[in-house]
């Protein structure tokens, strides 16, 4: 099986787009006809240049509104198409894409757009081409591959096959057994691609908001199942027109895509053969630490606030500077080493969260899982004294460590550390409940990818929330037992509260972890007499609660006077807290779950306007 991506789906001129493809280990490129007449370099150059980054052009495309255009349109057609299979020699490829015709004066009929392709066939193999054809979910006449499948069979080419194009079939909901018995080798090409369910038309749709499959929400690993039933082994090929990819880093999209394809390939092999020999999606029992990365200063300022939040030191390391605060399931490393990865990253990003440690079976396992689906290596490598623990790149170049209670990491805080207190504090606060990263909005889709395909992690509908400088879109991943949910905030706006922590951050990262509790009054109140600064939230919010819910008096009052937050559902309640912001990068939040499984967005508003004022103030010295 050959993966290919079309030059459309990048951003960049076309020398751009080939490195970044190359790079990313693709075998082969669709080239689209827009690119290379907009190329400074003549065709035969461009095939040249293909061949030497290692690849070779495994389609070139489109030829549009070909089939069923009466005389004279129908010989100038033909004629067009002898100058476009001039073009492929130059290039260096056999197989062209027709899509089907939307012209406003090409007639219907089954035979005639067999006989118009028939015919053409007959001229493409006679220079040693070939033509697949496709059908346009908008096509005037033929919409639907399995019309476009009668048209290729009825006539009956060697050189003649059918195109696949997993948008055009999904979208508009067309079942995909009617795949399963076309003979393989009528199947010359296969395309890729999925798309966010949106209320649009087919075209628009196709055209601006196609992604890679696993970012969006066709049934595209049932299309390859389908595909694969037939025995096709030819390309598989990504087609994915999208607007921000266009705009977008080509190196990210391609990466991005060679993982999708990794992925989708893993999801459909037959349980006896794993693909590549991939271990399952990871499974996280929880999160085992997050470790922040701090000066001396902020240590001190950090540790005063955890120890409010009910933390308290429990092991120190024996030769850094590290030590682990607990809570409950709750493990916070506090780095402030001058050595190390920890102290590289709050150099440049500040006081920061720079390792989530994860909970698995099998960290050796998850690793080939994440190396099979091209997760990058941590940015640098381990100092000497540096715990072995194994890990890759997260968001913002943060680390994401893997922790299985066995081997080395095993002994996690044992080996290195010195036991200062037998016991955890045993305060309010139970476990961590969610992590919220901000990032890039272009960004979202591929950590949306990176999560889903490397754990088994689904997502939760997106949501857009108010910012009172612009909309932030919230997508939640959560695992089947809810003991790692992670939130992905990304706005396009330059001034929301999540736009300006990748600013001043220097880039995304975490910029807030929720942690469970039991109960909120009682923790709101031990957080209160602790001296922690928290978010006051407006007394209209409450008023407009009494409107929306039923509660009773005394239990509003209570919400009032703590700045709780509060939503209810069909599933149940759900009552938040907020710290104020450390040193301006990250805060805490306290929920009380009561069988809700949200995060409040309704409420994430309120929070965000609060923010705002906060950040507005004139800072304290
Ligand atoms: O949007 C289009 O016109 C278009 C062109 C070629 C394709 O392969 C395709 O899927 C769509
Ligand atoms: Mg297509």
């Amino acid at each position: 099986m050959k993966t290919s991506i079309a030059t459309v789906s990048l951003s960049g001129d076309l020398s751009e787009k080939l490195t970044a493809i190359a790079r990313a280990g693709f075998d082969g490129v669709e080239i689209f006809e827009a690119d290379v007449l907009s190329f400074d370099h003549s065709p035969r150059e461009v095939g040249r240049m293909v061949r030497d980054q290692g690849l070779e052009v495994t389609l070139f495309q489109p030829f549009r509104d070909f089939e069923g255009l009466p005389e004279p349109a129908r010989r100038k057609a033909f004629d067009r198409a002898e100058r476009k299979f001039d073009l492929m020699e130059e290039l260096g490829t056999d197989l062209v894409l027709i899509c089907s015709s939307v012209s406003p004066q090409a007639l219907g009929g089954i035979d005639r757009a067999a006989a118009d392709l028939r015919e053409l066939a007959g001229r493409a193999a006679r220079r040693g081409l070939r033509i697949g054809y496709e059908a346009l979910a908008w096509g005037r006449f033929v919409s639907d591959h399995r019309d476009a499948w009668e048209i290729v069979r009825r006539a009956d080419h060697p050189a003649l096959g059918l195109i696949l194009d997993s948008f055009h079939t999904l979208s508009r909901g067309i079942e995909v057994t009617s795949i399963s018995s076309i003979p393989k080798e009528k199947l010359f090409l296969v395309q890729l691609a999925d798309a966010p369910r949106l209320q649009l038309d087919l075209l628009s749709w196709s055209r601006h908001f196609r992604t890679m499959p696993g970012q969006g929400d066709l049934p595209v690993a049932e299309f390859v199942r389908a595909v694969q039933a037939t025995g096709y082994d030819g390309v598989l090929s990504l087609e994915i027109f999208n607007d921000q990819f266009r705009a977008g880093s080509a190196r990210m999209v391609a990466l991005d895509g060679r993982r999708s394809i990794a992925w989708l390939l893993d999801q459909t092999a037959p349980a006896e053969v794993p693909a590549a020999g991939l271990p399952g999606r990871v499974a996280c029992r929880g999160v085992a630490f997050l470790e922040f990365a701090v000066d001396e200063a902020q240590a001190e300022k950090l540790e005063q606030m955890l120890a409010g939040l009910g933390f308290s030191r429990r092991w120190r390391h024996r030769s850094r500077d590290v030590s682990v605060w607990t809570q409950n399931a709750i493990n916070l490393v506090i780095n402030k080493d001058p050595d190390g990865f920890a102290r590289a990253f709050s150099t440049l990003h500040g006081p920061s969260i720079s390792s989530l440690g994860l909970a698995v079976d099998d960290a050796e396992a998850a690793m080939r899982r994440a190396r099979g689906l091209f997760a990058a290596p941590p940015h640098q490598a381990a100092w000497p004294g540096e715990p072995a623990i194994p890990a890759i790149a997260g968001v913002g170049g943060s680390l994401i460590r893997f922790v299985d209670g066995q081997g080395p990491a095993g002994a996690l805080w044992s080996a290195d550390f010195e036991v200062e207190a037998e016991t955890g504090a045993a305060g309010p606060l139970d476990a961590v409940d969610h992590i919220s990263q901000s990032m890039h909005y272009d960004e979202m889709l591929s950590w949306l990818l990176f999560y889903t395909a490397l754990f088994d992690l689904s997502k939760l509908p997106a949501v857009d929330v108010a910012d009172p400088a612009g909309l932030v879109r919230s997508q939640a991943l959560q695992n089947p037992q809810s003991s790692l949910r992670l939130i992905l905030n990304g706005s396009q706006g330059q001034r929301t509260l999540s736009s300006r922590f990748l600013d001043e951050f220097v880039g995304s990262g975490v910029q807030h972890v929720a942690f469970s509790t039991g109960d909120i009054v009682a923790a709101a109140e031990r957080l209160e007499a602790c001296g922690v600064a928290m978010l006051a939230i407006p007394a209209n919010y409450y008023d407009d609660l009494a409107a929306r819910f039923d509660l009773p008096e005394d239990r509003l009052a209570t919400f009032a006077r703590h700045g709780i937050l509060y939503d209810r559902d069909a599933d149940g309640e759900y009552l938040q807290i907020y710290t104020r912001a450390f040193a301006d990068r990250f805060f805490f939040e306290i929920v009380e779950r009561r069988s809700y499984r949200g995060f409040g967005a309704a409420n994430a508003p309120i929070r965000l306007a609060a923010q705002t004022r906060l950040s507005k103030e004139p800072r304290a010295a």
